[in-house]
C-alpha cells in the first residue's frame, strides 16, 4: 500500500535520512521506532510533502507521490496526525474537524466519525486549546480520518498522553484498521503501545531502519536496548 525507497531527506548539506527502505501491506499496522532525533518526525513530514526529498520515491499503490504537493498526497489518501497534534486552539471542535472535509469533496462531518469519538460530540463546541491532551489527540484522529485516508500516519501519537487515555488510543486506532481497511504507519517511543497496536515494528537509528520484526516474534529486550539512551 505504501512504499518507500532509498528515501534521502537533508536539511541544508546535513542529510537526516540515508535511503530508507521500508513498506506497509494493505490493513498493516507498522510502528516505527526510535529516540529522539533519529529521523521519526522527518519521515513523516517528507512522506507528506512538508520537507522535500532529496532522492528516492514513496508510492501509495503504486503511484509515485514524491513530486506532489501536501494537499495533493491528501487528495490520493494519505493522511497525517502530526506530532503536537496542532489542533486550531481557537476554533471550535466542530470547525477543527470541518477543516479535513474539503479534501473529501464533502460539507458535513459523518456520524461514524462521532461514534468513534463520542467525547468530540459532547465537545463539538468548544475550543479546540481546551480539550485534555488526550482529547487533541483524538481530534486530531479525526481530523486526518474525515479526508477518507487510505494510509493514516500518525508521529508520536501517545506524547504527553496520560496511560488510560494511550490504551484507549490504541483500541480506537485497531478499530479504524479493522473497520476501515486502512493501513497505518505510527512512529512512537512507548514501546508497550507499539507492541499493543502494530502488527510489525521497525527501529530508526540515525536515519536508517535498523531492526524488524514482526509483532508475534518481536524481541522486546532487542527493541528496548534500542531505545535506551
Ligand atoms: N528544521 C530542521 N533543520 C535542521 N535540522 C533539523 C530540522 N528538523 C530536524 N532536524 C534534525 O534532524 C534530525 C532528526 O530529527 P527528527 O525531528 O526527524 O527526529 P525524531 O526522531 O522525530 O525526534 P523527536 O522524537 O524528537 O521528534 C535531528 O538531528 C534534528 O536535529
Amino acid at each position: 500500500m505504501l512504499a518507500i525507497s532509498d528515501l534521502h531527506v537533508a536539511y541544508g548539506q546535513s542529510e537526516v535520512l540515508h535511503g530508507l527502505n521500508l513498506s506497509v501491506a494493505p490493513n498493516e499496522i507498522v510502528a516505527i521506532m526510535g529516540r529522539n532525533g533519529m529521523g521519526k518526525t522527518t519521515l513523516m513530514k517528507s512522506m507528506m510533502g512538508i520537507v522535500p526529498t532529496k532522492s528516492g520515491s514513496v508510492t501509495m499503490g503504486g503511484a509515485e507521490l514524491a513530486r506532489l504537493k501536501s494537499f495533493e498526497r491528501v487528495a490520493k489518501g494519505l493522511a497525517y496526525v502530526p506530532q503536537g497534534r496542532m489542533i486550531f486552539s481557537t476554533m471550535t471542535v466542530k470547525e477543527n474537524i470541518e477543516t479535513g472535509l474539503a479534501a473529501a469533496g464533502e460539507r458535513h462531518v459523518p456520524a461514524d466519525i462521532y461514534e468513534l469519538f463520542p467525547v468530540l460530540l459532547e465537545m463539538k463546541g468548544r475550543r479546540g486549546g481546551n480539550l485534555s491532551g488526550g482529547q487533541q489527540q483524538q481530534l486530531a484522529i479525526a481530523r486526518a480520518l474525515v479526508t477518507k485516508p487510505k494510509v493514516l500516519l500518525l508521529d508520536e501519537p501517545t506524547e504527553g498522553i496520560q496511560p488510560s487515555i494511550i490504551r484507549d488510543i490504541a483500541r480506537t486506532l485497531k478499530r479504524i484498521r479493522d473497520e476501515r481497511g486502512l493501513s497505518i504507519l505510527v512512529s512512537e517511543q512507548v514501546l508497550s503501545f507499539a507492541l499493543d497496536i502494530a502488527d510489525r515494528v521497525l527501529v530508526i537509528e540515525n536515519g536508517e531502519i535498523v531492526h524488524e520484526d514482526a509483532r508475534a516474534t518481536a524481541d522486546e529486550a532487542a527493541i528496548a536496548r534500542f531505545l535506551s539512551v
